[in-house]
């Protein structure tokens, strides 16, 4: 296959040499040679062939079929490898992004997703629990979270069959099984650890860069009416473990560094180990929007999530639990103060549905703002809807 050398970006391309997201892909006539690439621009460079030529020390790392060996390794070679791959753009070894496949980036070590945005708590608290309290009293002073499956975390593109499971509304007599009847979507800013830790050895809130390599976009498909039925007293289950769809370009956490924001006012005081009072901006400017079958129908901000990823980090960790390399955490639903910020179709059908249909296509987009006026992407996580 002839490499091409991109042409100059657009002006704007949110993929230019502040971005440069890493991914797994194969070429038509290599498909069983899953390697490290980079995103720039529509292309993709082959960060394997690039590093080989130039007799990188870091060749090795780059010609793997996850990027697991490169997370292990460590910030200072996350950023020496970085710097080496700018040097890289004006070479060959490009391939169009329309000529490849890409894989699951990373081999997902254990999976949590957390339930850090004070509207969507709110929200679905009045929905599900119409006669409590929307937010539970331990809302305010840490961040809940579940374990999910992480054998069943997808790359973007994958389809999502519908899930079969057991359902039952209030109003039912028993349950009844079958295929869901509200499948729903949920927007998610999703976090990749790197560097692990040792039993017994908590992660302060200072040391999150340390661990956490990059960072990539979710949709935690949902069974609402599966989970509604499932949940009490343990918490989502068989309706959110069935898929969960990752993009496929995880972008190095130093390519946000012009959009760390502050977070929400904290309205309780916090225990030390996640006061986050004198730290660095917790917060990350990532602006989302969620298109299903081509119509926009929300735009979440990230910047309005109330427990930031380091705080998570943190309390992922203190009770002595460890870390390891492929570690993965999802933010929870991104939902802003707005009717159109909102990160599910639960919230933005007020619980009435409708819900996904069969063969419905929903695309997850997102980008933060970079230096100098430029935009960092996060590409995009899709995923079609089978019939069960
Ligand atoms: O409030 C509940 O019972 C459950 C809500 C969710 O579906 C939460 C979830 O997956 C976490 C999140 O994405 O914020
Ligand atoms: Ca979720
Ligand atoms: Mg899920």
């Amino acid at each position: 296959m002839p490499e091409h050398i991109p042409s100059e970006l657009p002006e704007g391309d949110p993929f230019g040499a502040d971005t440069l997201p890493y991914g797994v892909f194969t070429t038509p006539d290599a498909p069983d040679h899953p390697r490290i690439g980079v995103r720039y621009g529509a292309h993709v460079l082959d960060a394997a062939a690039a590093a080989a030529e130039h007799g990188s020390a870091y060749a090795d790392l780059l010609d793997q079929p996850v990027l697991n060996p490169l997370l292990a390794a460590g910030r200072p070679v996350w950023q020496a490898v970085r710097a080496e791959v700018r040097t890289w753009l004006d070479g060959p070894h490009f391939h169009p992004l329309s000529e490849v496949t890409l894989h699951l980036p990373f081999e997902v070590a254990d999976y949590v997703d957390f339930y850090a945005s004070e509207h969507h708590a709110t929200n679905v608290g009045r929905i599900f629990r119409p006669n409590a309290e929307a937010l539970t009293p331990n809302w305010k002073h840490l961040p809940i979270g579940y374990h999910g499956r992480a054998g069943t975390v997808v790359v973007s593109g994958t389809d999502v069959v519908r899930p079969l499971g057991q359902r039952k509304a209030p109003a039912d007599e028993r349950p009844s099984f079958g295929p869901c009847a509200k499948l729903d979507i949920e927007a998610e800013v999703g976090f990749v650890v790197g560097t692990p830790a040792p039993a017994n050895t908590p992660v302060p809130l200072g040391d999150f860069r340390e661990h956490v390599f990059g960072v990539c976009l979710v949709n935690d498909w949902s069974a609402r009416d599966i989970q509604q039925w499932e949940y009490v007293p343990l918490g989502p289950f068989l309706g959110k473990s069935f898929a969960t769809s990752v993009s496929a370009w995880i972008t190095p956490l130093d390519a946000f560094d012009t959009a760390r924001t502050a977070p929400p006012e904290r309205t309780h005081p916090l225990l030390p180990y996640l006061d986050d009072s004198a730290a660095e901006p917790g917060g990350i400017d990532i602006r989302l929007e969620v298109s299903i079958n081509g119509e926009v129908i929300t735009r979440p901000p990230f910047a309005s999530m109330y427990w930031t990823a380091a705080q998570q980090l943190a309390h992922m960790t203190i009770n002595g639990a460890s870390l390891r390399t492929g570690d993965f955490y999802a933010s929870g639903t991104v939902s802003g103060p707005g009717e159109d910020q909102v990160g599910c179709l639960l919230e933005l059908t007020k619980g009435k549905g409708p819900y996904l249909a069969d063969g419905d296509e929903v695309v997850i987009t997102g980008w933060a703002p970079g230096p100098n006026g430029s935009r960092i992407g996060l590409g995009e996580v899709t995923g079609r809807i089978i019939a069960g």
